[in-house]
């Protein structure tokens, strides 16, 4: 028997995609690979070896190289795909979808060809729309293709909450359900801080700004970098789901998953949680919602609906 790390590949070596690769190494979770077009192979293998030579400094030993050949991404354990635009002031994530899907569909394709047993993760925006598009193009099952939306929602809100209450941000407890738009769902009821329900600390209508700000928190990242999209907390996101499933950890995490009935939602990818370990999204896990959030719920898988409805 032999052992090797686990091979983890990024598709898009931007902004959010070598963030990925640089906290994957400082986790030293396993190998990377970095994959971009032919025109930016060339400065993705220069942020491979800058990252590589924070090793020494940063104490970590993992292999990091670059390339635009999908043949290297043969045995890939994970694959992310970050490929694609992002927006800018005054556009929606919608804005992106006719250029990010027929990215993702291609980028998809070589998955399918080179990496067939991999666990995939979206990243790109319309990102409820774009785990539809590499979950058709290459047909692996539903437990292996994931979008991340809701741990980085539920971060932007535990966040606010605990700006609020200048209370410790880890006793925050969360979690977003819904699409990645403005009108998700923080499920404020599920909400505690120390094991104490927040509604018992903030009053009502503080409360429900903060669920706004969260709402609307790419929005507000996007309004203040004037050139791009938030990377760090994406891709720190990203990295919790990679280790997730690397380390077999069955953590429970709002996910974007395929639905089959599930929050009765049929043939969809939508935000909500799942146990996510070494066999990728094992099992959904169905919460009762009262009308109010049933009908908030209904209203964000409507929007996605509508995201789909222009890529059908
Ligand atoms: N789901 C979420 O929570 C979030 C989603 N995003 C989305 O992630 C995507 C990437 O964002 P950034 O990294 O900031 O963008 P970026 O522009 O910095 O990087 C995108 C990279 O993709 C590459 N690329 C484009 N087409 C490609 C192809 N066919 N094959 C391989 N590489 C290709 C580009 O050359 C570029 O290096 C955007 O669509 C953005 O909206 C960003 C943050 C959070
Ligand atoms: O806002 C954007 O376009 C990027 C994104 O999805 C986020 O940061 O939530």
């Amino acid at each position: 028997m032999s052992f090797r790390r686990p091979k983890i590949v990024i598709i898009g070596a931007g902004h959010t995609g070598a963030t990925v690769a640089l906290m994957v190494a400082q986790k030293q979770i396993g190998d990377i690979v970095l994959i971009d077009l032919p025109d930016f192979e060339s400065a993705a293998k220069g942020k491979a070896l800058d990252i590589l030579q924070a090793g020494p400094i940063e104490r970590f030993n993992v292999q990091v190289t670059a390339t635009s050949n999908y043949q290297e991404i043969a045995h890939a354990d994970i694959v992310v795909i970050t490929a694609g635009i992002a927006r800018k002031p005054g556009m929606t994530r919608q804005d992106l979808i006719h250029t990010n899907a027929a990215i993702v569909r291609t980028v998809s394709e070589q998955i399918k060809r080179y990496a067939p047993t991999s666990y995939v993760i979206v990243l790109s925006n319309p990102v409820d729309a774009m785990t539809y598009v590499c979950l058709e193009a290459t047909g692996f099952p539903k437990n292996r293709v994931m979008g991340q939306s809701g741990v980085l929602d539920t971060a932007r809100f535990n966040t606010f909450i605990a700006q609020a209450l200048q209370l410790a941000v880890e006793d925050i407890s969360s979690f977003v359900l819904g699409g990645h738009g403005d009108e998700m769902v923080p499920l404020v009821r599920y909400t505690y801080v120390g094991g104490i329900p927040l509604e018992k600390l903030m009053p009502q209508a503080q409360i429900e700004q903060l669920v706004e700000r969260t709402r609307k928190g790419g929005g507000e990242i996007v309004a203040l970098l004037g050139n791009g999209s938030a990377y760090y907390a994406p891709a720190a996101a990203i990295v919790q789901m990679i280790e997730a499933i690397v380390k077999d950890q069955r953590k429970v995490m709002p996910i974007i998953t395929y639905l089959q009935g599930e929050y009765q939602v049929n043939n969809a990818c939508i935000g909500v949680p799942v146990v996510l370990g070494g066999d990728g999204i094992e099992s959904v896990i169905e919460l009762h919602l009262n009308e109010e959030e049933q009908q908030a719920f209904n209203h964000s898988v409507h929007q996605v609906y509508q995201t789909l409805a222009y890529i059908k």
